[in-house]
């Protein structure tokens, strides 16, 4: 008996062509999954019409678009145990790149068909559900600026152009940061809460690396006194997240907890998985494993040698397997 998934696809997302995309996703899914197709209209989001196919219980969900319409649809999938797949056509593709999910159409399609899927944390910021991050400050000046029709021009450089900008008008505050165990008061330009982080997300990158199955929630806060100054942390933050170490500047702080509150003064724009969405203060509370995701199978490891095509090249092996004679197979 064949599977079967009610499919969210917003019919404007990317910088694509979405009628032939859901074709292709058709022609890769159809013949394993029964799709019940659904849209995303500029009335009705995500969010409802993954909330109606979890009250119809569906057995699967599986939502294609960007960020916005993916941090929707998982959402509504929080503690329901209903493996949710992700079609990512958006311009950052934060959500799949965070998870570990490809986000090409065609490997994306693959890794929902091989079927394998795994619990990971996701959290809840003032009672709204959070998948990736929590930006406090800059982040979210930044998302305000790269609007829509920059994105649709420029795509992922609108974020950079509008991140440039935002180093300009570079302006700390005073925040304090509650966890269950301490009380952390300092000044800061940038306050991330991160569940989950793609590499891009420097601004989440203080322990070098975030772990999405911890139960756990990163906090990185960045305090550069001056322009060159948040200039030299971001790129020491990229570097962090390439290497996968942790931070060492003075100006770059990371904790990690189960739950935290924060307050500054003045109060700070904060925005949730790339959307703006209030002001702080704001609190964070980690739901350990609340959302289970289609994952790829084989997680791609770098190769341990390289050694084809090297001059009059000759290997040889010590120990060759044994036989099967000699172990009586
Ligand atoms: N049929 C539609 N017509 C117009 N707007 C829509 C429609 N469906 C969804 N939307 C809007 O699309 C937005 C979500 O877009 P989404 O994040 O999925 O794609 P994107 O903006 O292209 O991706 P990215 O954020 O990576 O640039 C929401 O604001 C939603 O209201």
């Amino acid at each position: 008996m064949n599977r079967s998934a009610c499919l969210i696809f917003n019919p404007v997302a990317g910088q694509g062509n979405p009628e032939q995309e859901l074709l292709e996703i058709r022609a890769l899914l159809e013949p394993t999954i029964d799709l019940d197709i659904h849209f995303t209209t500029e009335e009705v989001g995500a969010d409802q019409l993954a909330y109606d196919a979890v009250q119809r219980g569906v057995d699967e969900i599986i939502a294609s678009g960007g960020d916005g319409t993916l941090s929707a649809a998982a959402a509504a999938v929080i503690n329901t145990n209903i493996p949710f797949g992700i079609i990512s056509r958006g311009t950052a593709n934060a959500f799949a790149n965070a998870l570990g999910i490809p986000d090409t159409i065609e490997a994306a399609c693959q890794t929902i068909l091989q079927g394998a899927t795994r619990n990971v944390d996701v959290a809840y910021c003032n009672d709204r559900p959070l998948i990736l991050l929590a930006g406090v400050g800059f982040e979210a000046e930044t998302v305000e600026k790269a609007n829509r029709e920059a994105k649709n021009r420029f795509g992922i450089i609108a974020y950079i152009l509008a991140g440039l900008q935002q180093l300009g008008e570079l302006q700390n505050f005073d925040v304090e940061i509650e966890t269950e165990e301490k009380i952390i008061k300092t000044s800061a330009a940038a306050v991330t809460v991160a569940n989950a982080a793609p590499p891009t997300s420097v601004l989440a990158q203080g322990p070098g690396g975030i772990i999405y199955d911890d139960g756990l929630l990163d906090v990185t806060i960045v305090a550069p006194v001056n322009k060159a100054g948040a200039i030299a942390a971001t790129y020491h933050l990229f570097q962090s997240a390439s290497s996968g170490n942790a931070v060492e500047r003075d100006d770059i702080g990371y904790l990690r907890a189960k739950q935290f509150k924060i307050t500054t003064d003045p109060v700070q724009k904060v925005v949730l998985d790339g959307e703006i969405v209030g002001t702080t203060p704001i609190e964070v509370k980690c739901v350990p494993a609340g959302l289970r995701v289609f994952v790829p199978t084989v997680e791609e490891v770098e190769p341990a040698e390289k050694l084809e095509g090297l001059p009059n090249l000759v290997i040889e092996l010590k120990n060759p397997p044994e036989s099967e004679e000699e172990t009586g197979g």
